[in-house]
């Protein structure tokens, strides 16, 4: 058996999953184990356990609330059953180190690796670190981070900026694929709508309400999140999807400008391919805020357009799409000026620098 392996964590959305993804194929490539400590139920272990390569492990996880619920009183006692659980697995795999890409499943198994002496790396994707990276920091040998403004937040010895890391598949988008799957053409320019991985209810509304103006000039891709089809729609040029996977990388391929929430993985997938991009970022209501700085870091760097959540209305939205168009070769040029910091293969050196 390889002596090779590693465990990697990280759920409860994809953009907590996506990192893990672009890395994990490398590992695979090179003849290494890999494991996937997971939620039983969550969008990590769709994404990630039909993977060839890897064995996924489910344990309990608990989850943050931003309001009163009973559940709160007993999250606490699924998170120690979570730690006993990935100290078993961790045990039984002895990996040479635990990549974690954060959300709150992702906190008892980079406990357990500390206890069992495992180091562990953790990605944090947003402008400021979520609470489940915060606690998982105190027992991680480094965080990795994507805004160099991150690191004010974290301890100084373990914080190292590294840009983003974007999947390489999505660089190999197909246009003839893009047209055959949609049914749409290259004569018209396309909009593609993403609420972020799960779908965004406010923005579902919004572009729906605005089809009639966007289909006159653009064709609509809309990613409207697993439940939020609106299956009374049937115009030409408009197609939604719940969640697509392998065929993103071609609807990017055929999209000219998104519109999009302000997820950190999202955009910065948006700026790697150069798509002019109009971000509804979620709003500190239902949030720490974190999309909000992440948006506002874009629109200062001259790539994207912000609306906020609250003045979200189909006049607004189309205004904005309007600007963008116009202002199409300079977002462009902003983008192209764009360097990553660190490529996927740095991190990957990284990690093995760091293993046991
Ligand atoms: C509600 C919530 O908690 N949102 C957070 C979550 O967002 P969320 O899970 O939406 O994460 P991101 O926007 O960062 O990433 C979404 C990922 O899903 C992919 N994708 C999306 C739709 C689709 O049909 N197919 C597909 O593959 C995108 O290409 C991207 O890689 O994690 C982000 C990264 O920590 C945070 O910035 C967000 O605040």
């Amino acid at each position: 058996m390889s002596q090779n392996k590693l465990v990697f964590t990280g759920g409860g959305t994809a953009g907590h999953v996506v990192v893990n993804l672009a890395l994990m194929p490398q590992f695979i490539n090179e003849g290494y184990e890999i494991h996937y400590i997971g939620s039983y139920e969550g969008i990590e272990r769709e994404l990630v356990e039909g993977m060839n390569g890897v064995t996924y492990h489910g344990i309990a996880t608990g989850k943050l609330r931003r309001y009163m619920s009973l559940e709160n009183m007993k999250d606490p006692f699924r998170v120690l059953k979570g730690v006993m659980q990935a100290r078993k697995i961790i045990k039984q795999v002895k990996p040479r180190l635990v990549f974690s890409k954060g959300g709150f499943v992702s906190v008892p198994v980079v406990m357990a690796s500390r206890m069992a002496g495992v180091p562990s790396i953790i990605h944090e994707s947003d402008y400021t670190p979520g609470l489940a990276n915060k606690i998982a920091t105190n027992f991680a040998k480094y965080i990795l981070t994507t805004f160099p403004e991150t690191n004010e937040h974290l301890p100084q010895k373990k914080a190292i900026n590294i840009g983003a890391i974007v999947r390489d598949e999505l660089f190999d988008g197909d246009l003839n694929r893009a047209e055959e799957f949609t049914g749409f053409t290259r004569e018209k320019p396309t909009l593609l709508v993403m609420g972020g991985s799960a779908g965004a209810q406010s923005i579902n509304e919004a572009v729906r309400s605005a089809l009639p103006q966007l289909l006159n000039q653009y064709q609509v891709i809309h990613l409207c999140g697993k439940g939020k089809l609106d299956d009374s729609i049937n115009q030409e040029g408009y197609v939604q999807y719940e969640y697509v996977t392998d065929e993103l990388k071609d609807l990017l391929a055929l999209s000219n400008f998104v519109i999009s929430r302000a997820g950190a993985n999202a955009i910065f997938e948006f700026l790697a391919l150069k798509k002019p991009m109009v971000l509804i970022p979620l709003s500190s209501q239902v949030s720490r805020g974190d999309q909000i700085l992440n948006a506002k870091s874009f629109e200062k760097r001259g790539y994207a357009q912000v609306l906020e959540d609250e003045e979200v209305t189909m006049d607004s939205l189309v205004h904005a799409i309007q600007e963008l168009k116009q202002n199409e070769t300079t977002y462009k040029q902003n983008m192209e000026a764009y360097q990553p910091l660190k490529t996927k293969d740095d991190v990957v050196d990284l990690i093995k620098n760091t293993m046991i």
